[in-house]
């Protein structure tokens, strides 16, 4: 596999955009004309994991539907719209010797990425990779076997019928993990190797592979709801990040409240949270503030505060002010998307440069950091490390470049 995708980046490197182009859109139609094929393929992944017991939310996530189907097939459209990175020119400039020298962006060439039990992901991470000219290698959540398996089949018919070599995506069919740990050995063909999901993946990638990795991580999601806020408006945004998708990365985990505002706010969002069937995790401020008016309340455990609960759970702390609500993201892992909700410039600033997170807010949901919300199209992972992305990777992200040297640019004769 690790050879099949080093020659395909080998062609795709030097392929038109409008032929990577016209994949695309063939990737688009033959999305929607199996649609048949691909939601049956689906029902058999949904109905093995809710005879498993997987959690509702689990099961959103690898729930596939005619609307979000066509949803894909639109983001694959929109990703054919985005500009082609590869090629441009990052800036050009004459040496006193004559040589013009310029850095031109080229693609990494084989991106090898191992992700959830997300069937969306598949074509997400397929479209932006060909459109900036790398091969992939893919590996999904075992839950989504059936799911991913008809989906690289189109993606590899496609691929077919615009004339690029099939192997420009790959799937690991087989679900032994022992292939993941052999594909963080292939240095010789892989460039990049980016794993989205939990700890104990990370881990195993940091130290087995042999390849650079980009972690797409997880982090505890925090909003601080601060004393100047506009409370109204703060109700719609923490329901938002909460209830929205609550097994996406960027759903809310913990509320820290100023205590100022905290009966004031408590009071209001305990309806919605009840209306959502949300159980609520709170420090004995907030649970003596929220005692006999949530529907399911219990006080804070050890480790709570750490936990990223992919479901209809939030944590809740009552704090003194915007440094206490950094001290307390500083030791609970914020790392990926954390909001303030405020009107005090000056509490948002501090909170925006303390905040050791990817994407930072300010009186906006946790939510938005996805790679279709900023723009990017879709996004290949969510980078919660510094180097070389962060946060939402989309075509650049994908892209290295070359320096170019042209000598006797400016002749003497
Ligand atoms: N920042 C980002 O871009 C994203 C982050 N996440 C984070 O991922 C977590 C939840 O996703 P979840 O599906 O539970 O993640 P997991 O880490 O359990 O699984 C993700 C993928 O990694 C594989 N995997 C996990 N551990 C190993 C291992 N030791 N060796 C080989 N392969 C392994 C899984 O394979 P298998 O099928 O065998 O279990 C699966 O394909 C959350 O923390 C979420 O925030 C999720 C998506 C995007
Ligand atoms: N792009 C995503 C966020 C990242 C993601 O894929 O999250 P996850 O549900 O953990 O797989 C979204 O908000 O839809």
């Amino acid at each position: 596999m690790g050879q099949a995708a080093q020659q395909a980046a080998f062609e795709l490197a030097t392929t038109a955009t409008a032929i990577k182009n016209k994949a695309l859109a063939i990737i688009a139609d033959e999305l929607e004309s199996n649609k048949d094929i691909i939601l049956a393929a689906n029902k058999q992944d949904i109905d093995a994991a809710v005879e498993s017991g997987m959690s509702e939310a689990l099961v959103d996530r690898l729930l596939l539907n005619e609307s979000r189907l066509a949803g894909i097939a639109n983001d694959v459209r929109n990703v054919i719209n985005l500009n082609d990175p590869v090629g441009a020119e990052l800036d050009s400039r004459v040496l006193e010797n004559g040589m013009r020298l310029s850095r031109r962006r080229v693609p990494l060439g084989v991106v090898g990425v191992i992700y959830e039990a997300r069937p969306n992901v598949t074509i997400d991470i397929a479209a932006l990779c060909l459109k900036t000219g790398n091969a992939s290698i893919l590996r999904g959540g075992r839950e989504t076997f059936h799911s991913n398996m008809a989906l690289v089949k189109v993606i590899q018919v496609a691929l077919e019928k615009a004339g690029l070599p099939a192997s420009s995506v790959q799937y690991i069919e087989q679900p032994d993990r022992d292939l993941v740990s052999q594909l963080l050995k292939l240095d010789q063909y892989v460039d990049m190797i980016i794993p989205r999901g939990g700890a104990g993946l990370h881990k195993m990638c940091k130290e087995n592979s042999t390849i650079p990795v980009i972690i797409g991580g997880f982090g505890i999601s925090h909003i601080y709801v601060d004393d100047s806020a506009d409370l109204t408006r703060s109700l719609d945004v923490v329901e938002n990040a909460k209830v929205q998708r609550p097994s996406a990365c960027n759903a809310l985990d913990t509320l820290l409240v100023h205590e100022k505002v905290a009966e004031a706010f408590l009071s209001r969002l305990v309806e919605r949270m009840n209306k959502a069937k949300v159980t609520l995790v709170a420090d004995d401020t907030a649970y003596n503030l929220l005692e006999g008016k949530a529907s399911s309340l219990r006080k804070v455990a050890e480790g709570d505060f750490d936990t990223e609960w992919l479901s209809y759970t939030l944590g809740i702390k009552v704090v003194n002010n915007v440094d206490e609500a950094i001290f307390h993201m500083r030791k609970h892992n914020a790392s990926h998307s954390d909001s303030i909700l405020t009107n005090n410039l000056q509490a948002a600033e501090r909170f925006v440069n303390a905040a050791g997170s990817a994407a930072v807010y300010v009186n906006a949901s946790t939510r938005f950091t996805d790679g279709a919300q900023f723009g990017l199209g879709a996004e290949v992972a969510v980078s919660t490390q510094k180097l070389h992305a962060r946060g939402p990777m989309g075509l650049e992200e994908l892209t290295s470049y070359k320096w170019v040297g042209v000598a006797d640019y400016l002749s003497r004769d």
